[in-house]
């Protein structure tokens, strides 16, 4: 088989492959269109759909639909207004690895060995459509969030539920992403082909009885599954506006629970329920009454008891906490109050008779999960502290034997400086003149003098406490001296495009009018100026005081700028300090600073920008260590299987 066209431009070309005469005539001259999605660096799924008369449906992982009706009522039929009920789209073709069965219409496996094509203009490679890991055991994965990338984004849980169910995919696993279908007139858009799946279910739970719908997109070879109901539909963010955080935010997460629980149930996707045999992957608090309704609302109806549960905890400082008074609204049977009890320390309550009475989302998944994650390995043992663990430190070192620690991968098909379709120019670890442009770029875009021998020095992130920017404020002084440009862009709580904390944009202001070829502030939450500040930045620093994972240092390396960090959690586990005498290769790829004071930030800053200017080899020496560690999600999905692997060997944690 040869390749007849090869796509233009660099990575994700698009092939048109040919089959040879002989088996074009008895696959009826079709034509195969191969996409090929790079998951790792070096490796290619090829993505293949045949152009002609349909194609058979990929086999399906679960075969046997076990026809087991989910507790809540039975859907009613499709409202009038809706859309038609349409079965979602099936796959063209197999993806991912080629299942052994795929046939096109008469073109066997086994007639596509390899597909040639240009991997860049440069250069080019072969990819062998086969070389995607796989997992040695497939699994029905339902990941429950309440936020995935590119659908809804607030943060790094964000990109994380939007990535690695796709890296587990390839992997071979049916999975499943559930989240709510959020409306606010600018986002909708990301929703428009997700189409409405006809299936209803009545939740009991705040007092009544509240219907959600279910949508449904297959991309990425996932089943993108959202939850809708008029409590996800307004303006502001997903969580909160300006006024703060939204007042129903448990009643909305609940829903998305109750509903998670359902949708393998329910929901035939590609021709088949997921089925009662699913590993649950929760994230954060937002999903955590998941393992809690298992427990408490299906196994003792002999429901999913061959199904199992991970809690992911993303950031122990959001646990969905509301007054005890909450509990009977969550339609759980009142002996599971233990569960979720949690009680402030004196000190933390408002006045004499407040008791601290209360009910905590994340600490019910944290007794009832089979397993959980963290997202880095540091951070698993810092939430075993006092200092790191929030209030659940104890709960969380009494489940040490199952708790483990996962650094964060990233999706390098978005961030990939070669491809970025964010950058106005490309480079790669064989050639950095396009992050010199760039840089100039940015340079100009801010209006900061525009030279390339001055280290320039980036932030992103939250205007929020763990983020450490009251360090960068009491530094800036001091930093100013120093022959350095910095650029700011910081998010607030509530991501109001365009709105501001009036303090803070003041500060940013005033700094900006003393440092005029200096300092550059923005507020906002821009994707695209992200990867722009990303690439034209030679450091990035994040000061957080603690970081479970931290993505951006990662993203950072990837692009050639190197982390100043504090030492703390994710940070710690992928940013190795610069150490000119180290072994070869293992010289490190950043600055990991700590304690978190002002003057160890200043230090490692100045260490930085010193070795910036006068140790050109070194310097070049960190951005291409950084540049080729391997941050794909490849390594991590593999000790997720693990994770599940243990789980399935176990019972049920609560039965
Ligand atoms: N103004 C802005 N405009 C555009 N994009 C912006 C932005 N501000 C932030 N972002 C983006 O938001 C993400 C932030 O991710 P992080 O992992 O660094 O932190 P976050 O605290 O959100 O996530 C939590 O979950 C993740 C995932 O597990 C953990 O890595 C982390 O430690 C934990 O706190 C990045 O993709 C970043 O580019
Ligand atoms: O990506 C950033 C973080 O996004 C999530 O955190 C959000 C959290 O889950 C929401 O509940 C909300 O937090 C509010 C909190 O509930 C409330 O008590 C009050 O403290 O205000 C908070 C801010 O509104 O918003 C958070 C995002 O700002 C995710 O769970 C985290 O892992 C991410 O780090």
């Amino acid at each position: 088989m040869a390749a007849t066209g090869v796509g233009a431009g660099c990575l994700a070309p698009s092939v048109r492959l040919r089959a040879d005469p002989a088996t074009a005539a008895r696959a009826s001259a079709c034509v195969v269109r191969a996409r090929l999605r790079r998951v790792a660096r070096g490796r290619y799924v090829a993505e293949l759909s045949r152009e002609g008369p349909a194609a058979r449906p990929a086999q399906q992982q679960q075969l046997a639909p076990p026809l087991v009706p989910g507790f809540l009522a039975p859907p009613p039929p499709a409202p009038a207004q809706s859309p038609a009920p349409t079965q979602p789209p099936l796959p063209d073709a197999g993806v991912g690895e080629l299942a052994p069965d795929l046939l096109l219409e008469g073109i066997a496996e086994d007639s596509i060995d390899s597909i040639i094509v240009a991997a860049s203009e440069q250069d080019s490679e072969i990819m062998d459509a086969k070389d995607q890991p796989q997992a040695k055991v497939t699994r029905s994965i339902v990941f429950v969030t309440g936020e995935a990338a590119p659908y809804a984004k607030s943060g790094g849980l964000g990109d994380v539920c939007g990535s690695l169910p796709i890296a587990l995919a390839a992997r071979g696993h049916r999975v499943m992403v559930v989240m709510p279908r959020y409306l606010n007139g600018s986002s909708d858009k990301n929703y428009a082909k997700a189409l409405y799946t006809a299936k209803h279910i009545k939740i009991p739970c705040f007092g009544g009885s509240h219907e959600v719908t279910f949508f449904h997109e297959y991309r990425d070879n996932v089943d993108w599954v959202f939850v809708d109901h008029p409590s996800y539909h307004r303006p502001g963010s997903l969580y909160g506006d300006n006024f703060g955080a939204f007042g129903d935010n448990q009643f909305r997460y609940t829903l998305l629970c109750y509903a998670a629980c359902e949708a393998p149930l329910i929901l035939e996707l590609g021709g088949y329920i997921y089925g009662q045999n699913c590993m649950f992957v929760v994230n954060d608090w937002h999903a955590s009454l998941v393992p809690v309704l298992l427990a408490a609302k299906y196994r003792p109806y002999g429901v999913y008891r061959d199904s199992r549960s991970t809690l992911v905890i993303h950031n122990l400082a959001h646990q969905g906490v509301e007054p005890a008074s909450t509990y009977p609204d969550l339609g759980l049977p009142p002996e599971w109050y233990g569960a979720l009890e949690w009680v402030f320390p004196e000190w933390a309550r408002r006045h004499a008779l407040d008791k601290g009475e209360a009910v905590n989302f994340l600490k019910g998944a944290v007794v009832t999960a089979d397993r959980i994650v963290t997202v880095s390995q540091g951070y698993s043992w810092e939430v075993t502290t006092a200092e790191g663990g929030q209030g659940l430190n104890e709960l969380l070192s009494s489940r040490k034997s199952v708790l483990n620690g996962i650094v964060n991968g990233i999706d390098i098909n978005d961030w990939n400086p070669t491809t970025d379709k964010c950058l106005p120019h490309h480079y790669s670890v064989d050639d950095l003149s396009g992050k010199a442009k760039c840089k100039a770029e940015l340079q100009k875009e801010l209006g900061l003098p525009v030279r390339e021998d001055v280290p320039l020095i980036g932030f992103i992130g939250r205007l929020d406490y763990q983020k450490g920017i009251d360090l960068i404020k009491m530094a800036i002084p001091e930093l100013m001296r120093e022959d350095v440009q910095f650029w700011y862009l910081f998010t607030l709580l509530q991501v109001m495009l365009g709105s501001g904390d009036p303090i803070f944009e003041g500060w940013m202001r005033s700094t900006e009018s003393s440092y005029k070829d200096k300092f550059r502030g923005w507020v906002g939450f821009s994707v695209p100026v992200s990867h722009r500040i990303t690439a034209g930045c030679d450091i990035l620093l994040m000061p957080s005081r603690f970081e479970p994972c931290g993505l951006n240092q990662l993203y950072a390396m990837q692009y050639g700028t190197v982390p100043v960090v504090h030492g703390t959690g994710g940070l710690r586990d992928t940013v190795e300090t610069f150490n000119p005498f180290g072994a070869k290769g293992e010289e490190g790829t950043g600055w990991a600073f700590s304690p978190l004071t002002v003057d160890k930030m200043l230090w490692a800053l100045r260490t930085a920008m010193s070795t910036f200017r006068e140790h050109k080899p070194s310097w070049e020496g960190l951005m291409k260590r950084g540049m080729t560690k391997d941050h794909t999600w490849d390594h991590a999905a593999e000790q997720y299987e693990q994770i599940f692997e243990w789980a399935f060997v176990d019972q049920p944690y609560v039965m």
